[in-house]
Parts: C-alpha cells; structure tokens; sequence
C-alpha cells in the first residue's frame, strides 16, 4: 500500500476564510469539500462557485463529495471546473457507470460513495468504472458524529479486490476520523482519510494533520508484514 493521505474536511472549516483554511493545512494530499444540497441529505452547505473559488485560492487538488439529488446533471460541472475527485452517491442515482463515465470524460477522477447502511456487494461488479470509493462512516450531513467502525467491512472487502490487482481505486473512508480511530481505519486497508473536527477543530491544523498521517501511516505498516 501507499503512504495515507490525509484530506481535511472543510465543512469544519471558518467558511468565511476558506482560503485561509486551505492555506493552513497546505502539506495535506487532498482538501475534501463537501457539497450538500438539503435535499438528499438534511444540511446546505456550497456548491460550484465556491468551488471555482477555492480552486483559484489552493493547489491543493480538491476532494468534491457531492451529497446531492441527481448527480447526472451537478457532478460534470465540478469535474469541468477542475476538481480533482468528483464524488456522487450509490444511492443518489439508478445510472452510476453513466455518470462516473460523463466525470472522466469531463476531466475528473470519478467516485462513488456508499452511506453506512448501503452494502457494498451490489457495487462490487462496478467499482472498475472509479477512481476512488468513499465509504462513509457517519450518516452524511453533519461533521462532528461518531466513527461507525461496523463499516469497515466494506473497506476490508474492497481492499482485497485491490489487493488481488482486480481493481485499481483509492479506499477512502469520511466521518469521525481522529487520532483514536484512525488506525483501525488504516487496518482495514484505507488509503485516504477525511478529516474535519480533528484538523479544524485545534489550534493547529497542520499539526493534526501531520499526527493523523503518522497514525495511518504506523497502523498500515502490519498490513504488509
Ligand atoms: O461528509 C461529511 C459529513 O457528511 C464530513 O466530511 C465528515 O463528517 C467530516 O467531519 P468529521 O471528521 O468531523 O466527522
């Protein structure tokens, strides 16, 4: 496996400073920004022209996960902007392959997301269409929740399958992520961790990004012993 990389999560960002925010955890591999339209789940959170923004403002690549009704019309437009990671819903569409091909086409990696209740088996068969798979564990909608660990036999199953050279993808996993639960994560076989409270909840976001990396990073090396 690859070194962890760690995305800060902006939702738990000073949104009047985003800027800034992204400025402060610059040594992080992806910045995770979490597009909510109060529809598909309870929250409203930006959508593109903060996008736009923010990717005038960092070069960090951004992480969009789009927790969002009909992801076949919203999600091309973040791709065409310039995200680096455009992630929809399993639950939000009947198409994913069409819609995950229309990202690519449009320039971006193309992610699919699985909410804690949503089994991952119905999705194996297409997951060769992504770059990346997001599972969540928390309900999406809200930074602070509790780490779902009954989760992580998604990632476990996944990681096999990458493993095994079936799939090329990135694991990526969101919500509740901190120094106490990120090495299980990292066990299961997660690639990439969001992060929101843990980095812009402290004084020092930078530095919670640094302690995550090294978390991961320790409980990933018995991976391959
Ligand atoms: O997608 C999300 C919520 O739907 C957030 O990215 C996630 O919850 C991060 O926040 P925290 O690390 O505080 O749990």
């Amino acid at each position: 496996m690859a070194a962890p990389m760690i995305a800060p999560s902006i939702l738990s960002a000073d949104f009047a400073r985003l800027g800034e925010e992204a400025e402060a955890v610059a040594g992080s591999d992806w910045l995770h920004v979490d597009v909510m339209d109060a529809h598909f789940v309870p929250n409203l959170t930006l959508g593109l022209p903060v996008v736009q923004s923010l990717l005038k403002a960092t070069d960090i690549p951004l992480d969009c996960h789009l927790m969002i009704e009909d992801p076949a019309r919203w999600a091309p437009p973040y791709a065409e902007a310039g995200a680096y990671n455009v992630t929809f819903h399993a639950e939000a569409t009947d198409d994913p392959i069409a819609v995950a091909k229309d990202i690519r086409a449009a320039g971006a990696r193309a992610g699919l997301s699985v909410k804690p209740g949503t089994p991952i088996e119905p999705y194996l068969e297409i997951l060769r269409e992504f770059d990346t798979l997001l599972v969540m564990s928390v309900e999406p909608g809200f930074g602070g929740q509790s780490f779902m660990p009954e989760v992580l036999s998604k990632a476990r199953a996944v990681r096999k399958l990458v493993d095994a050279g079936e799939l090329t993808l990135v694991v990526e996993i969101d919500g509740g992520i901190n120094t106490d639960t990120i090495e299980q994560a990292a066990e299961a076989g997660i690639d990439c961790f969001v992060a929101g409270s843990a980095v812009y909840g402290t004084a020092d976001p930078a530095a919670a990004v640094r302690a995550l990396r090294a978390k991961a990073a320790g409980a990933s090396k018995h991976l391959s012993l």
